[in-house]
C-alpha cells in the first residue's frame, strides 16, 4: 500500500514542535509493517538539506494565479530516515531557511499542495492514501474532488490529522484566484466564517480525519478555535489515534545527545550523572530536585501562568528546588521568565530559544517535567519525559490525560491536576516536593514509568486498519 504523507514539518529536516517527531517516525513504522509510506515537504534551506544529497525527480511549472512558478521535487538519494523523502522547491517562494511566519504563508502552502498535486498527476502515480497533516495540506482533499485538474485522482482516499485544531491556516476570498481551476458550485465548502479557512475544508472533504489522543477528539467539539459545531457535524468521520514515540531516537540507554547512558536498572546512579551535567550548565545544586518546562511559550501551553506559579513556589519553598525552561514563544512570556530568573538566580534559569540537544539533557537529567497545558491534542514531551524516568506535572487535558496517571489516588507515575491555574501548578509542585524525599518511592515510580510502552507499534497498526478500511480491495 503506497500512501504520501503532507507535512510542513519532518524530524529531523525541519522541526519547529512534535508534528515534525510524528511525520519523522510515523512512516517510517509504517514502512516496517510492510507498507510503502514517503514523506513529502516543502524544501527548507537548513542544515539537513545542505548536509544529503537529493535527485531531482521532477521537475515542472504550474499557476498560483497568474504568477507561473517552476517547480522541481527531489528525492533524498539514500532512504536514510527510513522512509521516501520528497521535497518540494519552488525558487523564490518554498527555499528559504524558516519553516513558518513569512509574510506570504498562503501562497506558500497553496504552491506546495498544487505542486504535489500537480507532480503525482503529471507523472501518473496512483497513491492508495494521501495522509494530509494539520491546515497546510489541508486544501488537498478538496482540490482532488473539485478541481478539474486532478479528476483521475478524484477517488484517492484521503485521511487528515489535526496535531493543533487551534491554527486553520484562515485567509481571505481575495485569494481563490490562486487554486487553480475548481468546481464553482463547491466553494461553500472552502468557507467557515467568510473566510477560506484549510482546516475546516479537510475536515469536510477528507475520506477520514484523526486526531492524535482520543479525548482530544471530544475536546475538539468545545475548543477548536470557531470549528467546534463542524467538528459536532462531522463527528462519524473522527478517530483518536494517540500518538506514538520514536523509540529509536528517544533512549535513554543509546542516546547519543545525553553524556551517561541509562537504562531501567541502573536509572538512579545515570540520571544523577546526567543531572550533575545540566546544573553545572545552569548554575544549581544537584541536590536539589529539579523540575523543568520544555516547549513554545504559548498561551496554549500554559506557559504565561508560570512565572508567577514559580515565584509563588520559590516564596513557598524557599530555596528547596530548582527550575529551568527551554522554550522560545510569546515575547511578554519571555520577558517574565527572564525577570524571574534575575530576582532568584540561584533557583532559576531560562534558555530561551531551540536546542534540540539541550532539550535530551532537560529529559534525561531533571526529575520532574512541568506541563500546565490548556490545549495538548497529545503532546509528546511526557511521554518523552517518562521514558527518561523523569515524572511528569501534566493538567488532565487531551493526550495528557491519556498518557499520564496520577501516583496518588489513582496508583500511577504522575502527577496530574485538573485546571491550568497558578493554584494547581503551585499544588503540583508541593507534591513533586514531598514525592522527592521519598526516595524509595520515588525511584519504584521512576522503574515503573521507563518501563511503559508508547512505542509506535500499535498506533502505526491502527492508522494501518483505518488506511485499510479506505481501500478494502488491498
Ligand atoms: N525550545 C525547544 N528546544 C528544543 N526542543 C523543543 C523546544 N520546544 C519544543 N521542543 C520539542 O518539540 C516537541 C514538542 O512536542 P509537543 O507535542 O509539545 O508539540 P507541539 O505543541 O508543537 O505539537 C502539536 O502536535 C503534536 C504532535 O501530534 C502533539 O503532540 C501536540 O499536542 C500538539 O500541540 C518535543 O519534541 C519537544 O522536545
Amino acid at each position: 500500500m503506497r500512501i504520501f504523507h503532507l507535512s510542513a514539518e519532518c524530524y529531523p529536516v525541519a522541526k519547529v514542535g512534535g508534528l515534525a517527531d510524528v511525520v519523522g517516525a510515523l512512516p517510517k513504522y509504517q514502512n516496517l509493517a510492510g507498507l510503502q509510506a514517503a514523506v513529502v515537504m516543502p524544501y527548507y534551506n537548513r542544515k539537513f538539506v545542505q548536509e544529503n544529497e537529493f535527485d531531482t525527480v521532477f521537475q515542472a511549472s504550474t499557476l498560483l494565479g497568474t504568477r507561473r512558478l517552476y517547480f522541481e521535487i527531489l528525492k533524498e538519494k539514500t532512504d536514510k530516515l527510513g522512509f521516501e523523502l520528497y521535497l518540494v522547491k519552488i525558487p523564490g517562494l518554498i527555499d528559504r531557511e524558516e519553516v513558518y511566519s513569512y509574510p506570504d504563508e498562503t501562497e506558500q502552502f497553496i504552491a506546495f499542495q498544487i505542486a504535489f498535486l500537480d507532480w503525482i498527476n503529471y507523472s501518473q502515480q496512483s497513491p492508495d492514501i494521501i495522509h494530509c497533516h494539520d491546515h497546510h495540506s489541508g486544501l488537498v482533499p478538496f482540490l482532488l474532488k473539485h478541481s478539474k485538474l486532478y479528476t483521475r485522482l478524484a477517488n484517492t482516499p484521503t485521511v487528515f490529522t489535526i496535531h493543533n485544531g487551534q491554527y486553520h491556516g484562515a485567509f481571505g476570498w481575495d485569494k481563490l484566484a490562486y487554486l487553480p481551476e475548481i468546481d464553482l458550485y463547491k466553494t461553500g465548502l472552502l468557507d467557515w466564517n467568510g473566510a477560506i479557512n484549510p482546516l475546516a475544508c479537510a475536515v469536510k472533504c477528507c475520506w477520514k480525519y484523526t486526531t492524535v489522543s482520543p479525548t482530544y477528539l471530544y475536546e475538539l467539539t468545545i475548543n477548536s478555535n470557531g470549528l467546534e459545531y463542524l467538528f459536532y457535524m462531522e463527528h462519524a468521520k473522527g478517530f483518536g489515534i494517540l500518538n506514538g514515540i520514536d523509540t529509536e531516537v528517544w533512549d535513554p540507554k543509546t542516546d547519543p545527545m545525553i553524556p551517561k547512558k541509562f537504562s531501567v536498572t541502573q536509572i538512579a546512579k545515570g540520571k544523577q550523572a546526567d543531572k550533575e551535567i545540566l546544573c553545572t550548565r545552569f548554575d544549581f545544586s544537584p541536590d536539589k530536585p529539579l523540575i523543568s518546562f520544555i516547549g513554545r511559550l504559548v498561551v496554549e501551553k500554559g506557559a504565561d501562568l508560570i512565572a508567577s506559579a514559580m515565584e509563588r513556589s520559590f516564596n513557598e519553598h524557599e530555596g528547596k528546588f530548582n527550575f529551568l525552561v527551554l522554550g522560545a514563544g510569546d515575547k511578554e512570556t519571555e520577558t517574565e521568565l527572564l525577570e524571574l530568573k534575575s530576582f532568584y538566580p540561584e533557583q532559576c534559569n531560562v534558555f530561551i530559544g531551540y536546542d534540540e540537544a539541550l532539550a535530551h539533557l532537560i529529559y534525561a537529567g531533571s526529575d520532574f517535567l512541568l506541563m500546565p497545558s490548556r490545549v495538548e491534542p497529545c503532546g509528546l514531551n511526557q511521554l518523552y519525559a517518562l521514558r527518561y524516568g523523569t515524572m511528569p506535572m501534566v493538567r488532565t487535558t487531551g493526550g495528557l490525560k491519556d498518557t499520564v496517571i496520577d501516583f496518588g489516588d489513582e496508583g500511577g507515575y504522575g502527577i496530574r491536576y485538573n485546571n491550568a491555574s497558578v493554584e494547581d501548578i503551585c499544588d503540583a509542585v508541593s507534591r513533586a516536593l514531598v514525592l522527592y524525599e521519598n526516595n524509595t518511592q520515588l525511584q519504584s515510580l521512576r522503574k515503573t514509568m521507563m518501563s511503559l510502552d508508547f512505542s509506535w507499534d500499535r498506533s502505526a497498526k491502527e492508522y494501518i486498519d483505518l488506511y485499510k478500511s479506505l481501500t478494502p480491495i488491498i
